[in-house]
């Protein structure tokens, strides 16, 4: 099956979020937002400093609930479930990647990897050809027994993107994935994301602000204050 017979993986209706500050004042972050997350496409949240995309990205992820509205995955209303039934979903349906590397320094780029199914659970019989699988589908193969010190950034960033796929999730949430990358780096980020897309039947979601990589998303959703506005 293709995946846009799949439906949409994540919508999200009228949701609002809001912070407390000082006093009984609250500040309201995100105002009114829908929108929908489709398997096999890369979705592009654009939108200035403070814009509330990262608010947002975690609630796409289980990592918030809104104060208003309603995260429905895969048909269910994840922003009612449990605290604990939303640690499951995260740790096997979604993966994360976010500006800084997140590897641990003293394994290879194949031991970090290789980690991440071992925490997931996966079954030891799968965790070589995934992990192989994995560096190769970010274009790392042949630096797979380098050390994060030994990589530039932006093969550090692979290896991360590597780590976040390995259990197969359904969604890959990145916030500011190239932030700290060149022109050229964020191409390749990228680029494993297609090729990620063509391989497996994932939904990616990822921040930015750089208007050079907009035209590489399937879908952009431009937000200003909170809003969903017309890119
Ligand atoms: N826990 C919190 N308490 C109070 N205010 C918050 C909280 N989290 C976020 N905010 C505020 O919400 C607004 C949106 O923040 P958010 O990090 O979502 O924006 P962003 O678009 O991701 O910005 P950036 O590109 O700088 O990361 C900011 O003004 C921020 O200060």
């Amino acid at each position: 099956m293709a995946a846009e017979d799949l439906g949409p993986l994540l919508e999200v209706r009228h949701v609002h979020k809001s912070f407390p500050v000082s006093g009984s004042a609250r500040v309201d972050v995100l105002k009114g937002i829908e929108l929908t997350i489709e398997p096999g496409k890369l979705t592009m949240l654009r939108g200035r400093s403070g814009s509330g995309k990262t608010t947002l990205l975690n609630l796409l992820g289980g990592l918030d609930r809104p104060t208003e509205g309603e995260i429905v995955f895969r048909g269910s209303r994840i922003d009612e479930w449990s605290d604990k039934r939303l640690t499951v979903l995260r740790r096997k349906e979604i993966g994360f990647v976010f500006q800084s590397f997140a590897l641990l320094p003293l394994l290879t780029a194949w031991e970090n990897v290789e980690l991440s199914l071992r925490m997931a659970g996966t079954p030891r019989a799968q965790w070589k050809e995934r992990t192989d699988r994995c560096l190769e589908l970010v274009g790392l193969a042949k630096r797979a027994h380098h050390r994060p010190f030994e990589l530039s950034g932006g093969e550090q960033q692979r290896v991360a993107i590597a780590k976040a796929i390995a259990h197969r999730p359904a969604l890959l949430l990145a916030d500011e994935p190239t932030a700290e990358l060149d022109t050229q780096m964020a191409a390749r980020i990228i680029g494993a994301f297609r090729d990620i897309i063509g391989a497996e039947q994932i939904a990616i979601c990822m921040t930015t602000h750089d208007s050079t990589l907009w035209e590489a998303a399937d879908v952009v959703y431009q937000m200003a204050d909170g809003r969903i506005v017309p890119a």
